[in-house]
C-alpha cells in the first residue's frame, strides 16, 4: 500500500519557485504523467482513512485537487464540488483569499450550503494557506466539515483543525524524502 506514491515522491525533481523548493510529482502537477494505478492507490487509501459518515459532498480546489476528487467521488458515489480560481457571480458564491508558499489569489466556492456535511481533500498541504482558505469559505456557508485529508503533507502547517495526510515528506533543494505514512 502506497508503494507507488512513495516511489514517485522519492523520484521527484525539485525546482526553485523564488525561495521555495518546489517538488514536481504526477499527483501534485500531472507531470510528467499520471498512472491510473497511482491514482487508484491514493483513492483506496483515502477511502480507508476518511470519516465518510453521512457525508454528502466532497470539496476540492482547482487545479490539482480535481483528479484526486474525481477518483474519490467515483469510488464513494459522493458528489464533487470544485472550488475555482475565477468567479461565476452565482447566488451564494463565497470568495476567500488564498496564499501559498509561492502564489496569492482568490478562491470561489459554489454548491455548498448550511446543513451540508463535507470532506475536504487536496493533493498537498505545505503552508496550509489553501486549506485555511477552504475551511474559512465552508465556514461562511454554515456547512459542517466532517474530515480533511491530503495526499502529501510537507512542514507542520497549522490549519486550526485535525488534518489527515497519507504521507509526510521533507523537501531539500535537491530531493524529496518520505518521513512518515498513514499506515
Ligand atoms: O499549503 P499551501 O501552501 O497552500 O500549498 C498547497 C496548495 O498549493 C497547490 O495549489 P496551487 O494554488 O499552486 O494551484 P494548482 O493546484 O493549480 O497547482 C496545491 O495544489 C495545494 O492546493
Ligand atoms: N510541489 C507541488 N505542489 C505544491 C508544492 C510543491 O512543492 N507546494 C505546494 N503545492
Amino acid at each position: 500500500m502506497l508503494e507507488r506514491l512513495i516511489h514517485s515522491l522519492e523520484a521527484s525533481p525539485v525546482m526553485k519557485r523564488g525561495e521555495y523548493n518546489y517538488f514536481i510529482n504526477p499527483i501534485t502537477d500531472g507531470v510528467p504523467l499520471l498512472e491510473p494505478a497511482l491514482l487508484r492507490e491514493i483513492g483506496c487509501a483515502m477511502v480507508r482513512n476518511l470519516d465518510l459518515n453521512d457525508v454528502d459532498k466532497i470539496v476540492v480546489c482547482e487545479a490539482m485537487g480535481i483528479h484526486i476528487g474525481v477518483a474519490f467521488s467515483m469510488m464513494t458515489d459522493i458528489p464533487l464540488v470544485v472550488v475555482r480560481k475565477r468567479p461565476y457571480g452565482l447566488p451564494g458564491e463565497v470568495a476567500v483569499h488564498q496564499a501559498t508558499g509561492y502564489s496569492k489569489g482568490e478562491l470561489y466556492l459554489n454548491g455548498v450550503a448550511a446543513g451540508d456535511r463535507v470532506v475536504i481533500i487536496d493533493d498537498v498541504c505545505s503552508t496550509g494557506g489553501t486549506l485555511r482558505a477552504l475551511i474559512s469559505a465552508i465556514g461562511v456557508t454554515g456547512a459542517e466539515i466532517a474530515d480533511i485529508c491530503v495526499v502529501i503533507g510537507r512542514g507542520d502547517a497549522d490549519i486550526g483543525r485535525p488534518l489527515k495526510t497519507l504521507v509526510k515528506i521533507e523537501v531539500s533543494e535537491t530531493q524529496v524524502r518520505v518521513v512518515d505514512t498513514c499506515l
